[in-house]
């Protein structure tokens, strides 16, 4: 397998680190600088309803400022379409929300939401941002995905990162497989992503069909132990083996 696998760093908390005092310190730009110079491939940044940690000042510096792709990370309201016509990030990857919850629960319901997502996905495209839909692993959901004329599609793999016995990682590793499959065939860039680690980015990495990781909670999470860029590092280096 040659194929590189993309490493989108999202640094949203970075951001939640900062807005639990209120300043400016740490700023999320400036980790973006450091993970483009520490050899990710994109910066994935989810400017949700709430702004509970990135906000719109940071993507304006984001937009102005970043060499990488952005992946802007947005609900499907008139509100986030309105942000992604304006600043034309690389990607918009659409992700359910839940006010009241505590990190991305599921994935998007691609298939029943199909009205509602048309014509934000029309949008985006029109405005030349490649659209990507966060989703579970599910066949039916990646065929919504193809319906809707998503290019890409982001697989959540929170549930296969939580998972605790060895039966569980295995049924949720068929699903990602299965699904990863599935949507190769039916001509779907395939990205995947939620909850990896440096101990179970192994297998997702080795699956073949896939594009891009984006990983951050976990990183900036080691980053307060190693700093950033070395966090970075490993982290692309266990994606190279499990790609060997
Ligand atoms: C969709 C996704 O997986 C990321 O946006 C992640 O959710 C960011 O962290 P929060 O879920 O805490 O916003
Ligand atoms: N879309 C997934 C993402 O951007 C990162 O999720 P996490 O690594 O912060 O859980």
């Amino acid at each position: 397998m040659t194929r590189h696998l993309r490493l989108g760093v999202n640094i949203d908390h970075v951001a939640t680190i900062r807005n639990a005092r209120g300043g400016l310190h740490p700023d999320p730009l400036r980790a973006a600088l450091m993970a483009a110079e520490a050899g990710a491939d994109g910066i994935t940044a989810h400017l949700r309803e709430d702004r509970r940690h990135i906000t719109d000042d940071d993507l304006d510096k984001l937009v102005a400022s970043i060499s990488l792709p952005l992946n802007l990370e947005m609900a499907a309201t008139d509100e986030m379409l309105a942000i992604a016509l304006k600043h034309r990030p690389h990607a918009a990857c659409i992700v359910p929300e839940r006010r009241a919850e505590r990190t991305t629960e599921g994935g998007l319901d691609a298939a029943g939401q199909h009205n509602t997502l048309a014509p934000i996905i029309g949008r985006l495209k029109d405005a030349g941002i490649r659209v990507s839909l966060f989703i579970a692993p599910e066949l039916r959901q990646l065929d919504a995905a193809a319906k809707l004329g998503a290019p890409v599609v982001e697989l959540h793999t929170g549930p296969y990162s939580h998972a605790l016995t060895d039966e569980e990682i295995a049924f949720e590793l068929a699903r990602l497989h299965a699904a990863a499959v599935h949507g190769a065939a039916l001509g779907l860039e395939l990205h995947a992503g939620h909850g990896l680690t440096f101990d179970n980015v192994g297998p997702i990495a080795a699956m073949p069909d896939l594009h891009e990781l984006n990983i951050g909670h976990f990183i900036i999470g080691e980053a307060v132990f190693t700093g950033l860029g070395p966090a970075i590092t490993r982290m692309r280096a266990a994606m190279d083996a499990a790609r060997q």
